[in-house]
């Protein structure tokens, strides 16, 4: 198949990608509900307690029983990544850089059945589905080409010296036992990317699975168990975060952490790895409560189907979500009338379904959430589509995408509600939208539509980590490894580098300098 899936080619993909994703629904769905243990030391380990996992489809379908890991488990993980790490750093590069082609390669292999567990265990549809198992492998190709185009070994210029020979190197290498934390919404790509760029700098890995989402995580174990990676070098831990996410951060082995989750975890986790005897490095990736712009010279249809997909796609469940919407006052009325005929066409239901677009909401609490926010927001602003819990669609957690106008000062312009639900404001010039759009602490993804003057003055101006321009693919969404770089500002994230960027492996490094004199 020469189509490539990416999230912003995944709208109409070929008859051949639905038929092999269905099969692989039904061979997956037939041999559900079995136990899941966490993977150390290059085995399965069996843990004391196990937590079982329903899908957000359907509350009576079971996916297993999956091991909640406890601080014994954690000791045994990072043990083993500890004593892995002499032999795995010293692994030739090229040797490393194959491994993480071979995993590449087996989770294309798999692809389909991936897809068909992240639908179960998210409530995502096939192509958001397809699209995050695909780029999973896609992390593990793009890591691996870039640690072999960069190298990481510089030769510098020989000290100036005029009777001696004096030579300057700069060398980079991995700093240890690596953990990496995982949210719910993407808990396969989210922990691939980080594992990739962990392990082919020569780092070792424990991973913790998302609490609501372990399945994803455990598959992606037994991908890189196949693939031959020496015992201890990767481990797989499941369990909340709330019982082992402390004595993880907390291990003395551990020697970094790549987080991808909340601003407020984040930021607790941030803090914690400074606060030690030394400072020990921390990836987090945080949340977003992410801005469009719709000027009054805006492609108004581009912008309708750019905003939809952006701010109800995967429920409204993804870090990039569109969720605050500044339209200038002479466009507002016709731009909300297209949104409305944009969701007017959406399907809502069981995501397992090829005619429905959006699926449940992934956990009861984001179900319970959005009814609150619902009654908030009916009383607090004008609701311009949706507001229910649908009952109808089956024993899932259905909800409709919402839509509504609220005032510049409502609370919930400030809260990420990680929900399908937009807000929206009329403003009265392009500067008013841009100062609100930069109103807030998070900073990670933010589009526009408007003419190039305007372009020109957002790109400058605004301060997100990713942009997107009149893009009617996904307003806000859709980043991919290779062709978007994805990190935020501000609270949104520790680096001020991105994911999938030539800048990213060197976070994962330490940098040393060698001057030897002849
Ligand atoms: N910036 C990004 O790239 C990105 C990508 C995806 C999701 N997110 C963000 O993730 C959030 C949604 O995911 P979530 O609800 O799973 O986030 P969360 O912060 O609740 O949990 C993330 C992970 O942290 C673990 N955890 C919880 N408490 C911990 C602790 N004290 N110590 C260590 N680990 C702990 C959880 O078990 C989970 O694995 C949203 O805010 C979203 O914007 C960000
Ligand atoms: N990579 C995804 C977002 C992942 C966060 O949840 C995007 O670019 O839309």
């Amino acid at each position: 198949m020469s189509f490539k899936l990416t999230y912003a080619t995944m709208f109409n993909p070929p008859e051949e990608m639905h038929q092999r994703y269905e099969a692989a629904l039904a061979e997956l769905s037939a041999d559900l509900g079995g136990r899941f243990h966490l993977y150390i030391d290059g085995e399965d380990r069996p843990a004391e307690a196990y937590d079982t996992r329903v899908s957000p489809l359907d509350r009576e379908l079971v996916l297993g029983e999956f091991a909640a890991a406890d601080s014994a488990d954690v000791d045994a993980a990072m043990g083993a990544a500890q004593v892995a790490f002499k032999g795995w750093r010293h692994t030739p590069a090229a040797e490393r850089i194959a491994i993480m082609r071979r995993i590449a390669d087996l989770l294309d292999e798999e692809v389909y059945l991936l897809a068909a567990a992240l639908t179960l265990e998210t409530g995502k549809n096939r192509f958001e589905a397809l699209g995050e198992a695909q780029e999973t492998a896609d992390f593990f190709r793009v890591y691996a080409d870039s640690f072999e185009q960069q190298g990481f070994d510089h030769m510098l210029p020989n000290d100036p010296l005029p009777d001696w020979t004096s030579t300057n190197r700069s060398v980079m290498k991995p700093y240890g036992a690596w953990v990496v934390i995982v949210p719910f919404n993407f808990p396969l790509a989210l922990a691939g990317g980080p594992v990739a760029a962990a392990l082919v700098t020569g780092n070792t890995v424990v991973l913790k699975g998302a609490s609501h989402t372990p399945l994803a995580g455990r598959l992606l174990a037994d991908c890189l168990h196949r693939a031959g990676l020496p015992a201890g070098v990767f481990n797989y831990l499941s369990g909340p975060g709330s019982r082992i996410g402390d004595a993880l951060v907390a291990h003395p082995s551990t020697a970094g952490v790549t987080f991808t989750g909340s601003y407020e975890v984040g930021m607790r986790i941030s803090r914690f790895m400074v606060a030690g005897r030394y400072p020990r490095p921390c990836i987090a990736e945080m949340g977003g409560k992410n801005p469009c712009i719709v000027t009054r010279n805006a492609d108004l249809e581009r912008a309708a189907i750019g905003i939809v997909r952006s701010a109800f796609g995967m429920g409204g469940q993804k870090c990039s979500a569109l969720s605050r919407l500044y339209v200038h006052s002479a466009v507002a009325d016709e731009l909300i009338a297209r949104i409305k005929g944009e969701l007017g066409k959406l399907n809502i239901g069981d995501p397992r379904q090829r005619e429905n677009w959006l699926g449940p909401v992934t956990t009861a609490q984001a179900h319970a959430n959005y009814a609150r926010y619902a009654a908030q927001l009916g009383e607090s602003a004008e609701i311009l589509h949706g507001g229910r819990q649908l009952d109808d669609c089956g024993d899932g957690y259905y909800v409709e995408p919402l839509l509504a106008e609220a005032s510049l000062e409502h609370p919930l312009w400030r809260e990420e509600m990680f929900l399908p639900i937009l807000l929206l404001a009329r403003v009265d010039n392009f500067e008013q939208a841009l100062e609100l759009a930069n109103d807030t602490d998070l900073g990670l993804t933010a589009g526009v539509y408007g003419d190039q003057r305007e372009v020109n003055q957002f790109l400058d101006e605004i301060e997100a980590g990713v942009t997107y321009v009149n893009r009617p693919q996904g307003a806000t969404t859709g980043a991919w490894p290779g062709y978007q770089c994805f990190g935020g500002w501000k609270g949104s994230g520790t680096t001020g580098k991105a994911i999938g960027s030539f800048y990213y492996l060197a976070l994962y490094q330490r940098e040393q300098s060698h001057t030897i004199v002849e």
